[in-house]
């Protein structure tokens, strides 16, 4: 952004710096072992939401996990901090709650995703479960306005078509873009398609910019 500031008012480049109470997020570069961590507890998920096992192994899958649990403990770290979130070369940036896709195009004119539902993601009859949906639409329309250029903004509304049933483990595709640009106001929409171009779901939403360090 270039706007300049006249007669001693904010500039869009400082109100940029501002983004609200947020943290200044920079990436991360873990090592080598970050990725397959995440991976492996995303299949950990995957199995959570899907095994039928017996008690005696449930006992033994239980005191590795509170191994793990307390193997980590002591690493933990606050937002802005955390690695996870901050790996742009991950799917889902490396962070466990957000859909493990990775971004193909990240720019004014628009961002786009590409990923998969998994197990985890299921909701009923194979189909990923309507709840997950948001959190797809919601986090590339976070992505496209800081890919506009605009500071950290909240989701005011969230509306979701859903046009067809959304497949598990088939490549696809999300679009979003910045359609126009009020003041604070970024209305913004988005596409969900396979790869063939079926249309999945679409969606639209209002970010509105945070004033200087509002939550
Ligand atoms: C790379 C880093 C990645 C990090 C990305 C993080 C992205 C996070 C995105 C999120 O998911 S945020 C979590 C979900 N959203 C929230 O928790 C937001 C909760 N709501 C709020 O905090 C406030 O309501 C909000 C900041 C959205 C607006 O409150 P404000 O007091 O700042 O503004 P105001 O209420 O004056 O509204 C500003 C403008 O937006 C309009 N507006 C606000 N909410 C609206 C609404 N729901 N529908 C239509 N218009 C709305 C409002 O009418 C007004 O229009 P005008 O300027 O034209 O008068």
């Amino acid at each position: 952004m270039s706007e300049q500031a006249t007669n001693g008012q904010t500039s869009v480049d400082e109100e940029y710096e501002h983004h609200g109470g947020f943290p200044k997020f920079t990436a991360a570069t873990p090592g080598p072992n970050f990725g397959p961590f995440i991976e492996a507890m995303r299949t950990l998920q995957d199995l959570a939401v899907s095994i039928d096992a017996p008690d005696d192994v449930l006992a033994e899958a239980r005191a590795q996990a509170e191994a793990l649990a307390a193997l980590l403990a002591p690493y933990e770290a606050k937002e802005g901090e955390a690695t996870g979130g901050r790996v742009i070369g991950l799917p889902g940036r490396g962070s466990l709650l957000m859909l493990p896709w990775m971004i193909e195009k990240f720019d004014a004119e628009g961002v786009r995703s590409r990923g998969v539902f998994r197990r985890y993601h299921l909701g009923g009859n194979a189909a990923a479960h309507g709840g997950v949906l948001p959190l797809l639409f919601d986090d590339i329309f976070g992505m496209t306005v800081h890919a506009a250029g605009r500071p950290i903004s909240r989701t005011a509304y969230l509306h979701i078509n859903y046009r067809k049933v959304t497949p598990l483990n088939v490549p696809l595709v999300i679009e979003g873009r910045v359609d126009r640009v009020e003041g604070r106001k970024a209305f913004v929409s988005a596409r969900l398609t396979d790869e063939a171009g079926t249309l999945l779901a679409d969606s639209d939403a209002l970010m509105v910019q945070l004033l200087p360090g509002q939550q």
